[in-house]
C-alpha cells in the first residue's frame, strides 16, 4: 500500500533546514502487505518509490504528468524521497525512471522560469542546484532507466547517474538543448556533460542544442546501453547487480574522488550562481524567448 502525502514544503525550508524535514514530511516508509525486506514502498504525489531487488534496490518513478517537468513541488518531493533512501542503510542502489509514457523528463519547468519574480527564480534555482548536488554526490549507485524523451534538465538528472540505459524508441531523444530555447546551460550542466562525453563532443552538442536519438547517444557515450522499451527496467536491475558486487566503501570513495572537484566548483559559488541565473532569466529578451518556446509547445499540441 502506497502512502500518498500532499506536500508543498517550502524549498527554502527544505534546503536550509533539511535536517528537520528529513523523514518528517513523508513519514517512515510503509511496509507493503506481506512485509519483509524488499516490500518497502512509499510515495508522495509526484514520486513513487518501489522495491527493486532483494531489498537493496529502490525504483524511483517520476510521476509529474504530463511530462515530468521539474517543478518546484516536484523537486521538493524528489529531494525528500532521495534523502530517505540515502539515510536508510537497507538501500544501496536506486533506479530512476518515469511513470509518464514516452517522457523521462521534459527538464526544468518552464513555468517556474517565466513571468515570475526574482525571489521565485532564486528559490527555484537553489532547488535545481540542490537536485544536482544531491544526485551527483550520492553514495547510492544510481542507474537512470530512461524510458522516453530526456531533454535539458531531464538529461542533467540522467547524467548524474552512474549508468544510463535508454529505450530504443524514436521518442527517446536525449541532450542539453538549452540553446534551442535561447537560454544557456550553466557551467555545472556543461561540466557534467564534459565529464561524460568529453570536451569536443560537448562543445558541439551544447552549441547546437543537440537531442541525440538512441543510436547516436550510445555512439557519443551519452548513454551506456540502448535496449528495447520493455527491457529498460530489467536491464537497469541487471546492471545494478553488477555495480552492487563492488564493496560500497571502495566504490563510494572512488565516486567521490572522480566527482568532488566538479561539485566543489558549484559549492564554492552557489550564491553567485543563483544571482547570475536570476539576472539572466529576468532579462526581457530571455523572457521573450521562453514565451515563444512555450507558445510553440502549445501550438504543436493543438
Ligand atoms: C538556464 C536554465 C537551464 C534550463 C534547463 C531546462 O531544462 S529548460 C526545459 C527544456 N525542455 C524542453 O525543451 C522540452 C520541452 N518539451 C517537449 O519537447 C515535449 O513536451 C516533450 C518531447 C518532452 C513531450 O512531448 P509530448 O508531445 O508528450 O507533450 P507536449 O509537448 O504536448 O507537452 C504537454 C504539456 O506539457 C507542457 N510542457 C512540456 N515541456 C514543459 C516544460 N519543460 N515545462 C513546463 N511545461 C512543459 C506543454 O506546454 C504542454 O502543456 P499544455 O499545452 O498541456 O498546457
Amino acid at each position: 500500500m502506497a502512502l500518498a502525502v500532499r506536500m508543498r514544503v517550502p524549498c527554502r525550508a527544505l534546503l536550509c533546514a533539511g535536517a528537520q524535514l528529513r523523514g518528517a514530511a513523508l513519514g517512515r516508509p510503509e511496509w507493503a502487505a506481506g512485509g519483509g525486506d524488499g516490500a518497502r514502498r512509499f510515495a508522495s504525489l509526484r514520486v513513487l518509490v518501489e522495491p527493486g531487488a532483494e531489498g537493496r534496490v529502490a525504483v524511483m518513478k517520476l510521476k509529474n504528468p504530463p511530462v515530468n517537468s521539474l517543478s518546484l513541488d516536484f523537486l521538493t518531493e524528489f529531494l525528500i524521497s532521495l534523502e530517505k533512501l540515502e539515510n536508510d542503510k537497507a538501500f544501496r542502489g536506486v533506479v530512476i525512471t518515469s511513470d509518464c509514457p514516452n517522457v523521462f523528463s521534459a527538464g526544468l519547468d518552464l513555468r517556474e522560469m517565466y513571468g515570475r519574480n526574482p525571489g521565485h527564480y532564486a528559490e527555484y534555482w537553489k532547488a535545481v542546484q540542490e537536485l544536482w548536488l544531491r544526485l551527483y554526490l550520492s553514495n547510492l549507485v544510481l542507474v537512470a532507466a530512461i524510458n522516453g524523451s530526456c531533454p535539458a534538465g531531464g538529461c542533467l538528472m540522467a547524467l548524474t547517474s552512474d549508468v544510463r540505459i535508454l529505450s530504443d524508441s524514436p521518442k527517446s531523444v536525449i541532450g542539453l538543448n538549452e540553446t534551442l530555447l535561447g537560454i544557456v546551460a550553466p557551467f555545472w550542466f556543461k561540466d557534467t556533460l564534459v565529464n561524460t562525453i568529453g570536451h569536443r563532443a560537448s562543445e558541439r552538442a551544447l552549441q547546437l542544442g543537440l537531442l541525440f536519438p538512441p543510436a547516436e547517444a550510445l555512439q557519443v557515450g551519452l548513454v551506456d546501453h540502448v535496449v528495447p522499451e520493455d527491457q529498460v527496467q530489467s536491464m537497469a536491475l541487471s546492471v545494478m547487480a553488477h555495480w552492487l558486487a563492488i564493496p560500497d566503501h571502495a566504490r563510494q570513495l572512488t565516486k567521490a574522488m572522480m566527482r568532488k572537484a566538479t561539485a566543489d566548483r558549484l559549492i564554492k559559488q552557489r550564491e553567485a550562481d543563483i544571482q547570475n541565473f536570476v539576472s539572466f532569466i529576468s532579462r526581457d529578451s530571455i523572457q521573450k524567448s521562453l514565451q515563444i518556446y512555450l507558445e510553440k509547445l502549445k501550438q504543436k499540441k493543438g
